[in-house]
């Protein structure tokens, strides 16, 4: 069994609400355990630049409140080449760290294999931090649920001046390549319609749809349309069906990046702890390349390479079904 004595925490890819009460759980377990904690900032960018600082229990007071990471986090180009990978473990081993906490979504995963591979040495441990919520072996991950209720908020507040005006709105969300917000919120604020990446937008039923809603003397229509959506873009559906519904007056918002700032909420926080304290425990018994998940609320640790070669968000069809009936 390989002993750990230092290691090292960092945040990759998109911010989620949730990273820093992870952060905070990470440092103190390690401490408790005597082992020594870097924090990296910047993501894998840290690595490389050897951007990194010695972190003791008061380098996280107060942070469990807040949104964003104090780590800062980066998508960063040069660690997906070789020559990358070895900057960063040359500065890694120079540091004396022997096990590394990477705190992020599927590509930050895909990064610390292919390093865990080529560097087996280091021991490494993912815990699941994007609002995607798109990562095989956990039910949720750190920031969903921050960030759907964002989303349900603003949604909230468009339903209000759509129903002030007879208007139909089209909203999308974010969600390169899940629906899992889409959906969530679509339900949460009783949306006519959710469109994501994981289902094939049919136009003409949507525009049926909205017609029946009119007849039935709905008012206002709220239209969910998450980032990935095949359909080509909330301006571009929204043009297609002003072209052939003339009864509203339509209009478009864009959530964007208000959706992964904010307060991470009391789900994201206890998550965030759970699994910090998960991943530093996993490291002293000797476990390597896996990841911290959240499965019938219990943690599960998952092999990283099971994680990413699995299909993460699977669309629930019968919350799809309800949606849909629910808001005829
Ligand atoms: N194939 C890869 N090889 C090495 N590193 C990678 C790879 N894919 C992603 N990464 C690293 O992980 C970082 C975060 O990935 P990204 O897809 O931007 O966000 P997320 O981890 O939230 O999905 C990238 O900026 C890059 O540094
Ligand atoms: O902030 P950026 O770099 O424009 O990225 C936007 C993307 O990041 C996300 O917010 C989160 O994705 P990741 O967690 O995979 O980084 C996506 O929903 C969105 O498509
Ligand atoms: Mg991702």
């Amino acid at each position: 069994m390989q002993k750990i004595s230092k290691i090292a925490v960092l945040t990759s890819g998109g911010d989620a609400p949730g990273m820093n009460p992870c952060i905070r759980a990470v440092v103190r377990t390690a401490i408790f355990n005597g082992l020594q904690v870097v924090g990296v900032r910047q993501g894998y960018q840290g690595l490389i630049d050897n951007n990194m600082f010695d972190m003791n229990n008061r380098s996280v007071s107060n942070i469990l409140n807040l949104g964003g990471t104090i780590l800062k986090t980066a998508r960063c180009l040069p660690f997906r080449s070789e020559e990358g990978m070895e900057i960063a473990y040359n500065n890694i081993k120079a540091q004396g760290i022997d096990a590394l906490v990477v705190i992020g979504g599927d590509g930050t995963f895909t990064g610390a294999l292919r390093f865990s591979k080529k560097y087996p040495d280091i021991a490494v441990m993912g815990v699941p931090g994007t609002i995607d919520n798109d990562l095989y072996g956990s039910t949720y991950t750190l920031g969903f649920d921050t960030a759907t209720n964002t989303v349900v908020d603003a949604i909230d507040k468009i339903r209000d001046t759509a129903d002030a005006h007879d208007r139909l709105f089209f909203i999308e969300v974010m969600g390169r390549d899940s629906g899992a917000i889409a959906l969530r919120a679509g339900i949460s604020c009783g949306a006519e319609a959710i469109l994501l990446p994981e289902r094939a937008t049919a136009i003409d039923n949507l525009i049926e749809n909205l017609k029946k809603g009119r007849d039935n003397k709905k008012s206002s229509s709220i239209v969910i349309v998450a980032e990935g959506d095949k359909s080509g873009g909330v301006y571009d559906v929204a043009e297609a069906v002003k072209k052939q519904v003339k009864l509203y007056d339509i209009k478009v918002t864009v959530l964007g990046h208000l959706q992964r700032g904010g307060s991470p909420s009391a789900f994201d926080r206890i998550l965030g702890s759970r699994m910090g304290f998960a991943a530093v425990n996993a490291l002293i018994a000797g476990k390597s390349r896996m990841m911290v998940g959240l499965e019938a609320n219990h943690i599960k640790l998952t092999d990283l390479e099971e994680a990413l070669t699995q299909h993460s968000f699977k669309l629930e069809e019968d919350l799809m079904q309800m949606a849909e009936i629910l808001s005829i």
